[in-house]
């Protein structure tokens, strides 16, 4: 798709857009074996339903909270893509504050569709790529290139309007390279961790990246985007999925604790897990009843999604706590998140996140299977384009018609609780 073709466009079978890309598909799919599609998972076909970019995805099984909130209205009709409020089976809580909904058939999953105000999303989206994609965090792109200090988009800022200096990559100063690109995040089978085994899973060697020998001299503004990730916190090795406590623990940003705190304790968690038998609880008392105080952020992910970029079905399994809350902020471009269940044989339902919606996964839930199979491209809400705000926030407005930025933020380890085989 060009950037001139609009969602619009794309999903009207009459216009030139919609028929280039039927026949780009028969020309590509022409070769494919029959019967392909019969040894796809439930959770395979989902993904190959919402990655299509013919025919364009039909969304009306993707739940769409935001359509039951008539102050959003805007949004839906200014983006295009909608799911509907009839395919899944959701329930809002009653005694919440904010507007609170769980998913009988995902026992642990909450949302809170706008969960943050226009302002907070601003704010989230200037502190993601000013000071979170940047050194102490390391960054997809680190791995491979020179970084400026001051961190890319900074970079890119302060020579917007001057001659742009060209980030080198490390493999020019380097023996060891490989041949690795800046593309999706790799698939790694790691081994679940638990309190049983992080220890000697804490020692396994944890080799750093090599960087990419193919990666060429590039300007800031085309790194931009290809930056996929950054990690707050605990730092996280790519190559085992395994954390490396061995850096020790990196802060997470007070600003971002508070959001993650109080959306946890937004959540009236008698109601989600009264009478729910999913999880086996461990000890007398459920874990949950204590998380008001026991909740503790301390490590995540920036996700940054280009429009066509998508996250395969994966569980994250590298936390030690294995139960307690996962937050996830969404902003920017809207997405299909679709979560199943212990396997990718599960049939997942499918939710379309907005900017501003907040998931927790929680409880059995924690450790299912999800991923983001489509980035819905123009679905930008108005209060994060150019104008929305003052001069400075065009730029942003900018880089985010393209992209979607998802805050994943874990507690690996109990509050308080210290590696014993860390000294500092
Ligand atoms: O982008 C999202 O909504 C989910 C990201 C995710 O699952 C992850 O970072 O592990
Ligand atoms: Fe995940």
């Amino acid at each position: 798709m060009t950037s001139t073709t609009s969602t619009a466009e794309l999903l009207d079978p009459t216009s030139p857009a919609y028929k280039k890309a039927r026949r780009q598909f028969y020309k590509a799919t022409k070769n494919r074996p029959q019967n392909v599609e019969q040894d796809w998972t439930p959770f395979r076909a989902a993904e190959k339903r919402f990655k299509a970019r013919f025919p364009p995805p039909d969304l009306s099984t993707v739940l769409d909270l935001a359509q039951l909130d008539p102050s959003r209205q805007q949004e839906l009709d200014d983006g295009v893509w909608r799911g509907s409020t009839h395919s899944s089976t959701y329930k809002r809580l009653e005694g919440a504050s904010k507007p609170v909904y769980v998913i009988p058939a995902v026992p642990g999953l909450v949302i809170l569709p706008s969960y943050l105000n226009d302002e907070e999303q601003r704010e989230l989206v200037r502190w993601s790529l000013e000071k979170q994609a940047r050194e102490p965090n390391p960054t997809n792109l680190d791995i491979h290139y020179h970084l400026p200090d001051g961190g890319l988009w900074n970079a890119y800022i302060d020579q917007k309007s001057t001659r742009e200096e060209t980030i080198l990559p490390k493999a020019l100063d380097s023996d060891v390279v490989e041949e690795r690109t800046t593309g999706p995040r790799q698939l790694v089978d790691n081994t679940p961790i638990s309190v049983e085994n992080y220890r000697s899973l804490s020692e396994t060697p944890k080799p750093p990246p090599a960087p990419s020998a193919t990666v060429t001299p590039s300007s800031p503004s085309s790194l931009l985007y290809k930056l996929r990730w950054a990690n707050i916190g605990w730092y996280y090795h790519w190559g085992t999925k395994q954390y490396d406590f061995s850096h020790g623990k990196g802060e997470i940003d007070q600003r971002l604790r508070q959001i993650c705190k109080s959306a946890v304790e937004t959540v009236q968690w008698n109601e989600v897990y009264e009478g729910a038998e999913a999880v086996e609880w461990e000890g007398s008392d459920p874990e949950w009843k204590s998380w008001g105080e026991t909740y503790e952020p301390d490590a995540g992910i920036v996700n940054f999604y280009q429009s066509k970029d998508t996250l395969m079905a994966h569980v994250d399994r590298s936390e030690v706590c294995k139960t307690s809350p996962l937050v996830s902020i969404s902003l920017g471009n809207a997405a299909v998140f679709l979560i199943g269940g212990d396997t990718r044989d599960t049939q997942p339902v499918s939710i379309l996140l907005r900017s501003g919606d907040v998931v927790i996964m929680s409880g059995a839930c924690r450790r299912a299977y999800h991923g983001v199979p489509r980035i819905l491209e123009g679905t930008l809400p108005g209060h994060l384009k150019a104008g929305a705000a003052g001069e400075d926030w065009a730029p942003f407005a900018e880089y985010l018609e393209t992209t979607r930025i998802n805050v994943n933020v874990r507690q690996v380890f109990p509050k308080g609780f210290k590696p014993p085989f860390l000294t500092s």
